[in-house]
């Protein structure tokens, strides 16, 4: 069989006037003797990308090509793979200076995300020392980023991406619903102050419970839907993909691996989707030792809790935050999981869930409604329901 693969925009023209799909290879994907059969059989021309002013093509066929071709880089896998040279923000501001927002700032000073980051927490004193405190890290890294910090909410102004992380944590024995009422408090104030000194900006939150408290921010600022997401997907699918790399004995980037719905209870770990070195999880585990994984995921924030005894995870949380600035700041690409309000993706309408989803230098550029089980389907309609009763809606 001839390979299929053709390249150039002569091959591609002839393959749509032949009225074949045109499917664009990426970096890195090795075309097996499976995928070339495939690609014959569906009527498939590859072309190595990137194709000038073209997509590659969402039909049935192309998504069975993407299942049969082995991709080395997945789009879930390491972010440091993925890392691209991107653009620097203006200004990042910090609602919260405690152990995330702290930890936020330190990374986005080392890895040269932004000219000024603003730390903003109502603990006199905290915000300014730990300002200080990375500026004094200066003459040994070299970090350009210049660190402020104070009490006022008046620092987020001319913000282009603010992250609210400021509330209460949770305690043992708690669940992170049970901090509805409290934090809503805080998140309509953050809200207020973005308002009217950033109007512009992204809001990232990552206030708990998250899902409820994006929801929350979303009304109170009445910005667009596009800039108010919520960070919570990308920190519970690097835990799924811990957990998976565990049991299975691989290296986490070997694992390619995301969670939807919400973050709590209702958490859906998409397992169906999920890859290790590519294949899919039963080639490397049993079902208890998926499902176990999966607990892991959905229970992963708890345990930390546990072990704290005050207070919550910061680190983690810190690295999934700056995931997402890195999605909208362009160094990365591809879909990423984060909470959005949904408008009848999945059937879903009016509440905030985690899906997957494309970001870019505006916030929201689409949804990507993926192809899931009726399983998993389910468990993001139980999770919006799950969401709309504990707001009241
Ligand atoms: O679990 C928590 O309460 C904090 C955070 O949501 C987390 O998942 O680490």
């Amino acid at each position: 069989m001839a390979d299929p693969r053709v390249i150039g925009t002569e091959a591609v023209e002839d393959a749509r006037r032949r009225g074949r799909i045109v499917f664009e290879l990426l970096p890195g994907d090795i075309v097996t003797a499976l995928a070339r059969e495939t690609a014959e059989r569906l009527g498939v021309t590859l072309v190595d990308g990137p194709l000038e002013r073209q997509q590659p093509q969402r039909t049935d066929a192309a998504i069975s090509m993407q299942r049969v071709l082995y991709r080395r880089s997945p789009k879930w896998v390491a972010p440091v793979r993925t890392k691209r040279k991107a653009r620097r923000l203006g200004k990042l501001a910090l609602i919260g200076a405690g152990g995330v927002g702290g930890n936020i700032a330190h990374l986005a000073a080392m890895q040269d995300i932004a000219d000024e980051i603003a730390l903003i927490d109502i603990v006199p004193g905290m915000a300014a020392a730990t300002a200080l405190d990375l500026n004094h890290t200066t003459g040994i890294t070299g970090a350009r980023a210049r660190c402020i910090g104070g009490e006022s909410l008046d620092l987020v102004t001319g913000a282009e991406v603010v992250v609210v992380t400021a509330g209460l944590a949770r305690r043992p024995g708690m669940s992170r619903a049970d901090l509805i009422d409290v934090n809503a408090r805080v998140i309509r104030q953050a809200a207020e102050a973005i308002r009217s000194a950033a109007p512009n900006a992204i809001v990232i939150v990552v206030t708990n419970p998250l899902d409820e408290m994006t929801f929350e921010m979303l009304r109170a600022t009445a910005f667009p839907r596009e800039r108010v997401l919520g960070m919570a997907g990308t920190l519970d699918s690097s835990r799924f993909r811990n957990a998976l790399a565990v049991a299975a004995g691989v290296c986490p980037a070997d694992v390619e691996a995301f969670t939807l719905g919400s973050h709590g209870d209702e958490m859906a770990p998409i397992s169906s989707r999920a890859k290790i070195k590519g294949r899919a999880l039963d080639v490397f585990l049993s079902s208890d030792q998926i499902d176990a994984c999966v607990q892991d995921a959905v229970t992963g924030g708890g345990q930390v809790v546990s072990l704290k005894k005050s207070g919550s995870a910061t680190i983690a949380p810190a690295h999934a935050s700056i995931e997402l600035i890195d999605h909208i700041r362009g160094a990365r690409t591809g879909p990423v999981p984060v909470s959005v309000m949904l408008q009848g993706e999945y059937g879903i309408d009016g509440v905030v869930l985690g899906v997957a989803a494309h970001l870019g230098s505006t916030g929201l550029i689409e949804v990507e409604e993926l192809r899931l089980t009726d399983q998993e389907q389910a468990a993001l309609h139980e999770a919006a329901d799950a969401i709309r009763s504990r707001l009241g809606l």
